[in-house]
């Protein structure tokens, strides 16, 4: 379904003036739905023309006055480098021209990025999505096998890649320039097809329809390993427009932002990578986070809003005490990504009675957003709560014996649809059909209620997925790996939950005949082949896995078995 056609859709049922909505939760008792009852004012209405292009788009979007006065779009709290909003858009401009022009990239080609947060990383994205090729990212601290299972699956054409993560893609073959210049000068690198001969006033002109694959994200989904989510222009443009208004509704136009959430993810690309971008703002990029970096970056470049999942939350309630810095540039700052704790939100709000919290949530396959606070005060309120479905939103929540739709205050699994909704996990079929169903809505995996106010609640999750520090961790791809170990003879993960990173991936193990393995070598032997963040931390031997009948593991059992037993974290 388009933008357009689910837009209108939502409009000719969800007649909001209209009784039975008339009630504070956006609950329609006749047809089971729940809708946003925010309307979007023209200025933040989703443009619905066909042709458009996610980075003409954005590029559009930059404030004409900011261009002018080359007001600082990102930067570096490292090194101090400054770009510029027109410096930007000449980059973007440039690098397009010369994937065109240069290295043929086209229409439908898929680019393969390689890099932490960079002040090159938007420009990148702008060039990719410009000509028309999709974009996929990837977390550089993954492992080579990793790099090469999604070069692979997303059948990249091309790879841009930093020179210290190159070696993980020359086993793929794929054609790779560099962000930056090679020392041997051997290889092509970004920053010299910018500077180069390329065309830097204007764009290629390449036709692209919003209904066309603008970029892949991966992500675990409800079940099983991580599958491609395909998100197109109509997706990404309707996201960088709620982005717009949840700025200036917040009233956040005019913050300078912190980003350490990665841009190689949903979260930190609507962000930072695209959206941000949009609303004319200044955003300081660190590469990596690190606790006191942050904390000094903060003070240094005067930070009004940081983006953040719970874990830093947690480190600023039990270390900022102790370290020495000055927080009063602060503002606001948002959590999302994974359950920030009531106690931890009321700890935050006592430390830091200047700072407004809010937390929200979404997922790769809406493209990032799906609920927002509006208000602080609402935010204070509801502390358990990660908001209101933003605007374009409609919701169910369904009850995971019947299938029927629930009223407010009842638990179920949270449905959802806008026009933000991926098109469909890549190359794989039955993956999109159980995930979204025929009339466009998205199975979130996630229990959840909604409130007599329409403040949503996340209960728990549904899917087997462990959240390590807002990270995705998938058991079954965990599994898999344990399970290639000749001396193992089965094996299941589950999440164990842990103060600091939320949840850990913990094992149970049942050794093959005769077999000594120790707890050590099997986090070793996980350890060799994942990204650091997905290692197996704690490790239990048992003597068969308990699955039920049709051989499904018995996650729930295990993790009840779990409580039971002392952890030492590794
Ligand atoms: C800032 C965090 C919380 C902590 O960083 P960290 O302390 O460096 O830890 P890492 O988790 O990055 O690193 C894991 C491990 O990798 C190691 N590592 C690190 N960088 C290296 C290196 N370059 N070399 C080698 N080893 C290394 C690191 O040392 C560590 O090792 P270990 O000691 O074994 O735990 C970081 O984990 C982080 O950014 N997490 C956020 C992830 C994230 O963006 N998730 C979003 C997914 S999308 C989504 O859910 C959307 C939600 C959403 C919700 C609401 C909205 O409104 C919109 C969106």
């Amino acid at each position: 379904m388009s933008a357009e056609e689910i837009l209108s859709s939502n409009e000719e049922q969800y007649d909001i003036s209209q009784p039975p909505f008339r009630n504070k939760s956006g609950y329609n008792s006749r047809i089971g739905i729940y809708h946003s009852l925010v309307k979007l004012q023209t200025k933040h209405e989703i443009p619905t023309k066909p042709d458009l292009n996610t980075a003409h788009f954005v590029l559009s979007q930059f404030p004409q006055a900011h261009l002018a006065v080359a007001k600082t779009a990102f930067v570096d709290a490292r090194t101090n480098l400054r770009v510029s909003y027109s410096e930007l858009r000449r980059s973007a401009y440039s690098l397009a021209s010369a994937l065109f022009h240069g290295l043929e990239v086209r229409r439908g080609d898929v680019v393969f990025l390689l890099s932490p947060n960079s002040t090159l990383y938007s420009a990148i994205c702008l060039a990719v999505l410009s000509v028309g090729a999709v974009l996929t990212t990837a977390n550089p601290i993954n492992t080579a096998s990793e790099i090469s299972k999604q070069v692979r699956d997303s059948g990249a054409k091309l790879a841009i890649s930093t020179p210290e993560e190159l070696h993980k893609l020359v086993p793929t073959g794929v054609p790779t320039i560099l962000t930056s210049r090679s020392s041997d000068g051997r290889m092509l690198s970004v920053e010299e097809l910018i500077e180069g001969c390329y065309d830097s006033t204007e764009l290629p002109q390449v036709p692209v329809a919003q209904s066309d694959t603008a970029a892949i994200f991966y992500s675990s989904g409800t079940t099983g390993v991580s599958k491609g989510v395909v998100l197109t222009h109509a997706n990404l443009i309707s996201i960088m427009r709620l982005m717009f208004w949840s700025a200036d509704v917040s009233g956040s136009q005019d913050d300078i932002f912190l980003a350490f959430i990665p841009m190689f993810h949903i979260y930190g690309f609507v962000f930072f990578g695209l959206g941000l971008l949009c609303v004319g703002i200044t955003t300081v990029l660190m590469q990596k986070f690190d606790f006191q970096d942050m904390l000094d970056a903060i003070q240094k470049h005067k930070v009004n809003n940081v983006p953040a999942v719970p874990p830093v939350i947690l480190a600023l309630v039990k270390h900022s005490r102790k370290a020495r810095c000055d927080l009063s540039s602060l503002r606001r700052m948002g959590t999302g990504a994974a359950p920030l704790s009531k106690e931890v939100a009321l700890e935050f709000r006592k430390m830091f009675p200047w700072v407004e919290l809010r937390q929200g949530y979404g997922l790769t396959e809406s493209s990032g957003g799906a609920t927002f606070f509006v208000s602080d005060k609402d935010a204070k309120a509801h502390p358990d709560s990660c908001g209101k479905l933003i605007p374009t939103f409609s919701a169910k929540v369904i009850d995971t014996e019947t299938g029927k739709p629930l009223p407010p205050n009842k638990e179920g699994e949270l449905w959802l649809k806008s026009p933000t909704i991926m098109k469909e996990y890549l190359g794989n079929l039955e993956a999109t059909s159980s995930t979204i169903d025929s009339e466009g809505w998205l199975r979130t995996g996630d229990l959840s209620y909604i409130d007599d106010n329409g403040f949503v609640h996340i209960v728990e999750r549904i899917k087997e997925l462990i959240k390590h520090n807002g990270y995705q961790v998938a058991p079954a791809e965990l599994e898999s790996v344990l399970l290639s170990h000749p001396l193992i003879a089965d094996a299941a993960v589950i999440p164990l939950e842990d103060e600091e990173t939320g949840q850990i991936p913990m094992a149970y193990v049942v050794r093959a005949a005769g077999s000594e393995l120790s707890e050590g070598q099997i986090i070793e032997f996980v350890a060799g082949q994942v990204a650091p963040y997905k290692k197996v931390r704690k490790v239990s031997f048992i003597d068969t896995i308990p699955k039920s009948a049709a051989g499904k593991i018995l996650r729930k059992d295990l993790v009840s078995q779990s409580k039971f037993q002392p952890v030492s974290k590794l």
